[in-house]
């Protein structure tokens, strides 16, 4: 889409009073929003079915501040991040979650949970074509779990980002891993996206259903038994992981880690699984453990969030690259793909 276009884009919206200077303006839940631009189809709104079902959400569009790029800067902690209290509150920062692609044990039905099971091909198509939706939106870092199927959704998936910079898996285990993975060029840092593997981010741990078939599973203790195991917010499996205890790592981890890198402006993406991220999103979309219940996430689909003044604007799934609309909401975003697109033309 041309440089025009988003202009045109970002001014259409604000004819139409979908930016403004007094922070949140409240569209209906589930509205859509058409915007042609130059010969573009753009629709804005909540993903539909397929990706996030869950309790509708309003539409918050927000004024968003003129943004940042940020280079691969050595990782630092949080607490070391330097970004000034003030500019902190002003910047704005995408964040896309994306549960893994289709695993071998989910082609073959069985609960997975912390068992490190490889991608089917299907999984892979899924992570290309996620890839694919989200080639325009910035990525400065990458957080996933310390499996290989959400790690390797996330490298197939940066496969296909127009920007093209090199994702590296951070090994700091040990001292000498942090020395022996040094990357000595600042150039070839600016051209890569630090990623973090974290076990905090992991799948739930399914206990005694590791490795049981679902259906069999539902045979022998029954499908309210099994469905409470799966789908209850408090309720273990034989020796496993609630809903709850899972929260207790990945939500403590999002917020500890992950938070302050949005709040220093870092965009980021979340590679994780399908309950490690139904308690983020619970967090991120204040859901109470009634609600969490029927939230579903399918495998390979991105979500995206805005993040801006301390708060998370969920905007629905990409559905492709070419889409503008997300963008159109958010300055910084607008930005950012015309700079892209200016830089690759
Ligand atoms: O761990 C698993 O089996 C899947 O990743 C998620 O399983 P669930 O949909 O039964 O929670």
């Amino acid at each position: 889409m041309a440089a025009s276009a988003f202009h045109q884009a970002i001014g259409t919206l604000q004819s139409h009073g979908h930016f403004n200077n007094s922070g949140l303006h409240h569209e209906q839940g589930d509205n859509y929003m058409r915007l042609i631009s130059k010969g573009f189809k753009v629709e804005i709104g909540l993903s539909k079915r397929g990706c996030c079902r869950s309790v509708q959400r309003n539409i918050g569009v927000v004024q968003a501040s003129t943004s940042q790029t940020s280079v691969f800067e050595p990782v630092l902690s949080p607490a070391k991040s330097n970004a000034s209290s003030s500019q902190k509150k002003s910047n704005e920062a995408a964040l896309i979650l994306i549960r893994h692609g289709e695993s071998l044990w989910n082609e073959k039905n069985l609960f997975t949970g912390c068992v490190d099971v490889p991608l089917t091909k299907k999984g892979v198509e899924e992570a290309i074509e996620a890839g694919q939706r989200i080639s325009n939106i910035p990525v400065d870092m990458i957080y996933t779990s310390a499996l290989i199927r959400a790690q390797m959704t996330a490298m197939l998936a940066m496969t296909q980002h127009r920007r093209q910079k090199v994702p590296i898996i951070i090994h700091n285990e040990s001292e000498q891993a942090r020395a022996w993975s040094q990357v000595f060029s600042e150039e070839t840092k600016k051209q890569s996206i630090p990623v973090i593997a974290a076990w905090q981010l992991n799948e739930r741990m399914y206990g005694e259903l590791q490795g049981l078939n679902k259906q069999e599973t539902a045979d022998r203790y029954g499908k309210e038994q099994v469905h409470e195991w799966r789908r209850s917010y408090d309720i273990p499996p034989p020796n496993g992981e609630s809903l709850e205890m899972c929260a207790q790592r990945a939500v403590a981890y999002f917020k500890d880690q992950i938070e302050p890198q949005l709040l220093s402006g870092k965009n980021v993406m979340i590679a994780a699984h399908g309950n490690s991220l139904r308690s983020i999103i619970m967090y991120l979309d204040k859901l109470t453990s009634q609600e969490v219940i029927s939230l579903e996430l399918s495998t390979g689909i991105p979500m995206l969030y805005i993040f801006k003044e301390g708060k998370f604007i969920r905007r629905g799934s990409p559905v492709a690259p070419t889409e503008a609309g997300v963008y159109a909401y958010t300055r910084s975003l607008a930005l950012y793909r015309q700079k892209l697109d200016d830089m690759l033309h």
